[in-house]
């Protein structure tokens, strides 16, 4: 759907997938993953000495681990396995895979073993893939702690066990992994809810299959690839009518913050002009810090700019209800956000008149506005981020970012993308704010309203983790701070792309 976009696909199509690849394919799936396994433990232990622990599970998964545990052997690696289950119940690859083990002169031990005097150079997690089906417990849930306890690099095989690769939703105990190899192709799971806290580093090896080939890619993610494809350039004899009127409704009282932050968004990613509406008629009629922001009346603002942004600081008042009413009427793009989106989900009026828009309606809900979009609860919404986000864009016929860890964008034509960018130090006052700001400047640029989605969600993470890497934030980081170096970042990836002037 994007080219150069890492494709996604749930264990479903992970699953059609191998079907398709079929047990003809030689070497092995299998073989390969555990060959793969066993050159990433390799590198991982490249300045660690000592033996590599694996714990083998009842299926597939588990497979993996009795190829790398064999390949590690004959590399000259001391390798301890340890597996519980009953071979006899093991799948046929596994316990093909098992054998060999045994036939190169390998051992399992069936109790969870005492670490060597000088500790684990790596344990492996092979005990669960994307097998899982149930919430781990008992033995399996007691080997997982243990693994955990050990002070020695951790590795995921294929994902960590415990970890729903659908969702990232943790089923029972789950392995902490400092890196996780994942095959074939990315799993939702891995990147969003928990996922990327449970799965340390992720590395993906395609097992010299090229997945697109066999099944069209179910999602993508969101990387600076993709991004810096749809990058343009500026031609020199250009003014600012050619780069839009973006216009900001919110600041209701107490609240005016929300509105200048996202103008001042809107305004450093390079937008014509920024008109702000506030909703509180005692707000100030300029903004000192930033003057080339223009307040006016919200209706006039309204009828003055061809991108309408509402929602930032909002309120729930009968009068932002009405300015709502009034943008969606329009035949303008709306960008819906904060309380805009908590009144269309009150309003059955709202919601048919955002149902049969035909501008683009973009829509940018946390996870408790989702619920409320959707009729549901918080937990509901976050139990499947990317079908949750789907059924928004289905409903609403609208473009829908779900923010959180691993932010999903959905489209109403089904596609969806899972972003790569952003930390924890955005969980903050006035983020979403300045996201909608530069959501409203690329569509206000002429920039088709998904990409201008998806472009300004890695935008936003992206300026975050820059800030991050140059010590401002995580903790602490600020929504103006990132707003300003949206800007900086924006220009760069212009300069990367070969677009600068
Ligand atoms: N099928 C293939 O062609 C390939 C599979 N591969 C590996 O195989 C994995 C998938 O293998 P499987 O489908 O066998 O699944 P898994 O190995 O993930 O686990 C399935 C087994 O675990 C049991 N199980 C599930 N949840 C449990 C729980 N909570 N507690 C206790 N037991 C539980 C199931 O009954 C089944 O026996 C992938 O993640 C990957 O690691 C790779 O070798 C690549 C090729
Ligand atoms: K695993």
């Amino acid at each position: 759907m994007f080219p150069q976009a890492q494709p996604i696909y749930p264990v479903s199509g992970i699953r059609t997938i191998e079907a398709r690849v079929g047990a003809q394919a030689q070497p092995t799936l299998m073989e390969r993953a555990g060959r793969a396994s066993a050159e990433e433990a390799v590198r991982l232990t490249q300045d660690r000495a000592g033996q590599v622990l694996i714990a083998c599970g009842p299926g597939n998964n588990g497979g993996d681990g009795f190829v790398m545990a064999r390949r590690l052997l004959q590399a000259g690696r001391p390798v301890t396995v340890a597996f519980a289950d009953d071979p006899a119940k093991l799948p046929p690859d596994a316990a093909a895979a098992l054998a060999a083990w045994r036939a190169a002169g390998g051992e399992t031990v069936s109790d969870f073993p005492a670490a060597p005097a000088n500790g684990w150079a790596l344990v492996v997690d092979a005990l669960f893939g994307i097998g899982l089906r149930r919430p781990v417990s008992g033995r399996y849930a007691t080997w997982i702690d243990a693994l955990n306890a050990q002070p020695a690099p951790r590795l995921a095989i294929d994902i960590p066990s415990g970890l729903d690769a659908d969702t990232g939703r943790v089923l029972g105990t789950v392995f902490h992994a400092t890196a996780t190899l994942t095959f074939l192709a990315l799993k939702p799971g891995l990147l969003t809810l928990d996922g990327p806290d449970i799965a340390g580093v992720v590395h993906l090896h395609r097992l010299d299959i090229d997945p697109a080939a066999w099944l069209a890619p179910m999602g993508m993610q969101i990387q600076p690839g993709l991004v810096r494809q749809l990058m343009k350039s500026r031609l020199q004899n250009t003014h600012k009518g050619c780069y839009g009127d973006v216009g900001i409704v919110g600041g209701a009282r107490g609240m005016t913050g929300a509105a200048l932050l996202a103008g001042r968004a809107a305004l450093k990613l390079g937008t014509g002009r920024v008109l702000i509406g506030l909703v509180d008629d005692a707000g100030p009629a300029v903004d000192f810090n930033q003057a080339e922001l223009m307040l006016q009346r919200p209706e006039d603002v309204l009828e003055q700019a061809n991108v309408l942004a509402l929602g930032p600081g909002l309120g729930r008042s009968t009068a932002a209800a009405a300015l709502v009413e009034q943008a969606a009427r329009s035949n303008k793009p709306i960008i819906l956000d904060a309380d805009a989106l908590n009144l269309v989900a009150a309003s059955e009026v709202l919601k048919s008149l955002i149902a049969a828009r035909e501008a683009p309606t973009l829509m940018t809900p946390h996870p408790g506005e989702a619920g409320r979009l959707l009729g549901t609860d918080t937990a509901n919404v976050q139990a499947d981020r990317v079908a949750s986000t789907l059924k928004i864009a289905g409903s609403y016929q609208a473009l829908v970012v779900l923010k959180g860890s691993g932010s999903v964008v959905t489209y109403p034509d089904g596609r969806w993308l899972i972003n790569s960018t952003g930390h924890p130090g955005m969980a903050s006052a006035g983020m979403g704010d300045v996201l909608t700001g530069l959501i409203a400047s690329l569509v206000a640029q002429g920039w088709p309203a998904e990409s201008a989605l998806l472009a300004a969600v890695h935008l936003h993470g992206a300026a975050a983790d820059r800030l991050a890497r140059e010590g401002i934030g995580p903790i602490g980081l600020t929504a103006s701070e990132v707003a300003e170096a949206s800007r900086g970042v924006f220009n760069g990836w212009i300069v990367q792309a070969g677009k600068g002037r």
